[in-house]
Parts: C-alpha cells; structure tokens; sequence
C-alpha cells in the first residue's frame, strides 16, 4: 500500500482495511438489567407494553369527567374521595362530581380533565369550575410516552445508564447482549519488570500492559490474560501458543520493528496454514511500526493479532487508531467511531515535510494547544492531553485556525 499512496491516505487506507476484517463477534448471552452496563446489545427490542398503560393524571389535583365537561360551567362539584397511583380505579367518573387525584394515578376512560390543586377553587369541599380556562387536560393518554411495539433500541447499541432505564420502564428484566471480545495482551521484552520491583541495571518498568488492560476494560473486553515474553523466538511461541485457542484478538506490544530480536512479525507467519499476516512502516510518528494477522482455530473460530510498537506513545496511539476501532467492529458496537471536535488553534504549528504527525493538543481557555515534544516515549504528554490531531505531511497549523481533533474519553 505505501509508496503510491501519500501518509493520510496511507493510513486511511490501512485502517479502512483492517476493520474489514474485524466482523462482529456473533454469539450471544442473556444477562440481567444489572449486568448490562456497557454491554453491547444483540438484538433490537421492541417495546412489550403502552406507557403509559392507562390515562394518567400528570398533577395532583381534581380530576373531572369528560361528562362533566360537556355539562358546562359554571358547575359546583363534590368530591367524592382520592386517586391514589397504584390504587384501585373506579370503573369510570360520575357526570356530576369530582375526585381529588395525585400524579400517576390510573384514571378511568371517560376522565376529562385534571385541574391542578394551584388552578382549583373549592368551596366548603365543592370544586368550583366556574371558567373556560382550563387549556390543558393534565391527562397522559395511553402510549402518549410509547407504544406497545414500538421500537426501543437498535441492535449494536452500547447499553448505558439511559438504555437500561429505557429497558426497565418496560418491564424488561433481561437482554441479549453480545459476548465481549476476548483479548490476550502480550508484551515483551527483556528489559521489561513489574512495577513495585526493584529495578536491575538495565531495565525498565512496564507501562504497557497496565494501561492496556485499563484501555480494554473500558471497551468492554474479556482480558484472558496478561503474558510477557522473553526476547527469543521459541520461548515467545511456546509461551503464547497454548493461549491462543480461548481468544479472539492477541494484542502485542513491541518486538514490531526490524531490530534483531524483533521477532513478532515471525510469531505472526507461523500461524497456521491458513494465517495470514501483513506488516507496515507508516510514514507517520508515531505509531509507524504495525503488523496483523488472522487465522483459524481448530473449531474454525477466526482469531486475530494486532501487533503494536513497543515505545509507550507509539503504541498508545496506534491503539487510538488502530486498535480501538478494530474491537468496537469486533464488539458489533452500532456506532464505534470516536466523534472528532472542533477547535481554534493556539498557536503556529510547523507540521513534518514527509511525515504524517500525530500530535498530542490539551484544550486551555483560549483555544487548542499542541503539547510539542511529540514524542514516542514520554507518557506523561498523554496525561497533559485532552486529545489528539492529526497533521498531514506540509500542513502547518496557524493560531486562529480551525482544526479537527478527537478527544479522550477521559
Ligand atoms: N532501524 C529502525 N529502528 C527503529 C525503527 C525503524 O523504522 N528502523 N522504528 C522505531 C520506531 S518508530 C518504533 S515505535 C520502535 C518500535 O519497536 P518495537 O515495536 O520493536 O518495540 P521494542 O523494540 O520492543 O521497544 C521499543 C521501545 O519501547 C520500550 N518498551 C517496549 N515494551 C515496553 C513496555 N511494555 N513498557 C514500557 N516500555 C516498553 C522498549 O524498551 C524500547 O525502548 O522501533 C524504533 N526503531
Ligand atoms: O512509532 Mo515510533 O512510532 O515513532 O516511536
């Protein structure tokens, strides 16, 4: 793909192909209200019932028959009692008499109109109507809120707070969600410790693994496990292969590049029969390194690796731009893509004359800020940014200018 394509679309072209690959986990399972958050849903549903159900009085006051009504004002009612929500209706209202009634409360069908306790006038416990005025009945009719049958929420939708209220005011206990990718991470390296061990002459702490497992909690997947590879081929192999029928998607990070134990790109090509794997240098910084494979398990399931680069911000955006969007399609998530924002820009911004740059921008009171290091190492620019925009090859940035930018979720 490169060499005829310029940065942009080189990258748009790889990224475009990927998720071709990415098809929707199709298994489902049934979990309870409680369980759905963040979950993907598997199927449309369809409300089962009218909300409300029966005419509704929306406020508490004095509900009068449509009989009533038509007899004309000025009128003195009695009140004959109150309608509770949730107690017992009477069978309908009389034409000569009015009923005191609290919101929510069911009403019978010929109820005409509900008079706020603010708008009544009652006289020695009889409800005055003795004007034209009233505009609005107060009254919900049935299914004013929804239909039965109606259609509640798409499949691929992403549960949330507001979807499973939704569910749940319709009586909906459970849903079919699809099943969460199940993801291994691989990481590797032999200068890699733990964090909270003491460091050896010549290593250095893990970053990560730690932020990917949180990346991937937050997109709804299964971690299956967390392995770290020691920087030779056979070990690497021996250690990943037996994982590798429980998952979905490897995602591995670093051991991408050309270097002389780099040896993910050869884990990748040894597969399988059916494997097949393809790796890039983008002309981009960063996240230039990156490599994918797919194959078959045995039972025939397709299982995929997307391998990243090594250095922590490398590999943290190509997540943003490779990854993350490759597990939203994976998860049959209706609406993956991250929402791009506008801004005016700071500040002047040269951009590379060859490369495409991916660059870090924290949003300040007066607009759009490029944090400038732009490095590939520096995890501590990830936590000053808001987000990040993209600076195709010669387009150099203006303060006051409008530019694109896609925003953490954090
Ligand atoms: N001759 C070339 N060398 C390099 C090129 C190139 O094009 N030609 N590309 C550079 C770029 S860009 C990147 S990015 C890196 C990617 O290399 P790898 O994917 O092979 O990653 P490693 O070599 O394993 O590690 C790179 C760097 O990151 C550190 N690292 C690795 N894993 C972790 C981790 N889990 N936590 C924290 N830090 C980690 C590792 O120690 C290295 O410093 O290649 C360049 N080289
Ligand atoms: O992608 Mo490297 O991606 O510049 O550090």
């Amino acid at each position: 793909m490169s060499g005829v394509l310029d940065p942009l679309q080189e990258f748009q072209a790889i990224k475009a192909w990927l998720l071709a690959q990415a098809k929707a986990i199709n298994e489902s399972e049934t979990v309870c209200l409680l369980d759905a958050n963040a979950r993907v849903l598997a199927e449309a549903i369809h409300s089962p019932i009218s909300l409300p159900a029966l005419p509704t009085s929306a406020m508490d006051g004095y509900v009068v028959s449509k009989q009533c009504l038509e007899n004309g004002f000025p009128a003195r009612l009695p009140v004959l009692g109150t309608l509770f929500a949730g107690a017992d209706i009477p069978a309908s209202l009389p034409q000569d008499a009015a009923y005191k009634v609290m919101t929510g409360a069911a009403l019978p069908g010929n109820a005409g109109l509900v008079i706020p306790v603010e708008e009544a006038q009652l006289l020695d416990d009889y409800l005055l109507l003795d004007t034209n005025k009233f505009r609005k009945s107060h009254i919900k009719q049935v299914g004013c809120d929804l239909s039965e049958g109606e259609l509640l929420l798409e499949k691929g939708v992403v549960l949330g707070a507001r979807e499973i209220g939704l569910l749940a005011s319709c009586g909906i206990a459970a849903c079919p969600v699809l099943r969460r990718p199940k993801v291994l991470i691989a990481v590797g390296g032999d200068e890699l410790q733990s964090p909270g061990v003491p460091l050896q002459a010549g290593q250095i702490y893990d970053a990560n693994s730690w932020w990917l497992q949180a990346e991937l909690t937050e997109l709804g997947c299964e971690v299956v496990a967390v392995l770290s590879w020691q920087d030779d081929l056979p070990s690497m192999q021996s250690s990943l292969r037996p994982r590798l029928e429980q998952i979905d998607l490897v995602i591995s990070v670093g051991g991408v590049s050309v270097g002389d134990r780099d040896f993910v790109y050869d884990c990748l090509q040894n597969l399988g029969e059916e494997a097949r794997s393809c790796r890039w240098r983008l002309n981009m910084k960063p996240a230039k390194p990156l490599a994918y494979a797919t194959w078959k398990q045995n039972a025939g399931a397709v299982k995929h690796w997307l391998a990243l680069p090594g250095n922590p911000v490398a590999a943290f955006m190509s997540f943003q731009l490779f990854a993350e969007p490759f597990i939203q399609s994976l998860s049959g998530k209706k609406s993956g893509s991250k929402k791009s924002c506008l801004a005016q820009m700071v500040q002047n911004v040269k951009a590379d004359p060859h490369k495409l740059l991916w660059m870090q921008v924290r949003e300040t009171q007066e607009g759009l800020e490029v944090i400038r290091q732009n490095s590939s190492s520096r995890l501590l620019d990830l936590t000053l940014a808001d987000g990040y925009l993209c600076m195709p090859p010669n387009c150099d940035l203006e303060a006051g200018q409008t530019v694109e930018y896609w925003r953490y979720r954090r």
